[in-house]
């Protein structure tokens, strides 16, 4: 009998989680969703937490299997699952011993990446999922710890929030990259907050799933200068 290995699709704020393999050299460079191999007795729902919490150091649950089983190579077979983040997490990072780089895939980018072969026939149902999702709103802030807030204050009334780092058009170098807060909240939630904490809310739906990573423009009214 194969042994059965299980992966984790985990989606948040309308993206996927793509992860590129280091090992074994065959490979390398391609990317998968992560996860591992069930150990005997155990089930899969707790083999698929157990490896993303020892490779990536986040708690999930399973929302639900993805339809199929993929044979890999000889030996093994491959079932997916749709998972979502349960603990508090902000910025993931590669393991470094299976991973080396880390991307949040929108429904229209999973052909950017060159997924294993056995993964490729779960993406057609991880892209309908990630067509279903909620929409996703950004809202974003030149202080990290204003967007952090804001992430916090929004899980703390229910949504998913979560805090990433952000490009401005016409940057070209590291510095003062603005953070943005991807959230399921309603628009109404979040502008109270980007208020407050002096943000402004990228209303470019586009910008959301489709072109992550791309430049933000800035706001086009003035933002409050924070007082002390
Ligand atoms: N984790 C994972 N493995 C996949 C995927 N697609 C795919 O072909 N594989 C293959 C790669 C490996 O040959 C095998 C799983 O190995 P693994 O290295 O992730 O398993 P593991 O964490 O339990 O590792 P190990 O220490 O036993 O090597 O399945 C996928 O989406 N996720």
């Amino acid at each position: 009998m194969r042994q059965l290995v299980v992966a984790g699709a985990v989606v948040r704020g309308g993206r996927v989680l793509a992860a590129r393999r280091t090992r074994p050299p065959e490979a390398a460079g391609r990317w998968e969703l992560p996860g591992g191999k069930v150990e005997p007795g155990e089930r899969p729902d707790d083999a698929l937490a157990r490896e993303l919490r020892e490779e990536l150091a986040v708690d999930v649950e399973v929302v639900r299997w993805l339809a199929g089983v993929v044979p890999v190579g000889e030996a093994h077979e491959l079932r997916a699952a749709l998972v979502r983040l349960t603990g508090e997490v902000d910025q993931l990072e590669p393991d470094g011993d299976t991973h080396d780089r880390l991307r949040w895939l929108g429904p229209d980018e999973l052909d950017e990446v060159d997924w294993l072969e056995p993964d490729r026939p779960f993406l057609a149902e991880v892209a309908h999922e990630l067509h279903q999702a909620a929409p996703t709103l950004r809202g974003v802030f030149f202080d990290e710890d204003d967007a952090a807030q804001a992430a916090r204050r929004l899980r703390g009334d229910g949504y998913d929030a979560h805090v990433e780092r952000e490009r401005l058009a016409g940057e070209d170098d590291d510095e003062d990259h603005p953070w943005a807060v991807l959230t399921d909240a309603p628009a109404v939630a979040l502008e109270l907050l980007v208020d407050e904490l002096d943000g402004w809310l990228d209303l470019e739906e586009e910008q959301d799933t489709t072109a992550v990573g791309s430049p933000l423009e800035l706001p086009t009214t003035p933002r409050r200068i924070k007082r002390p």
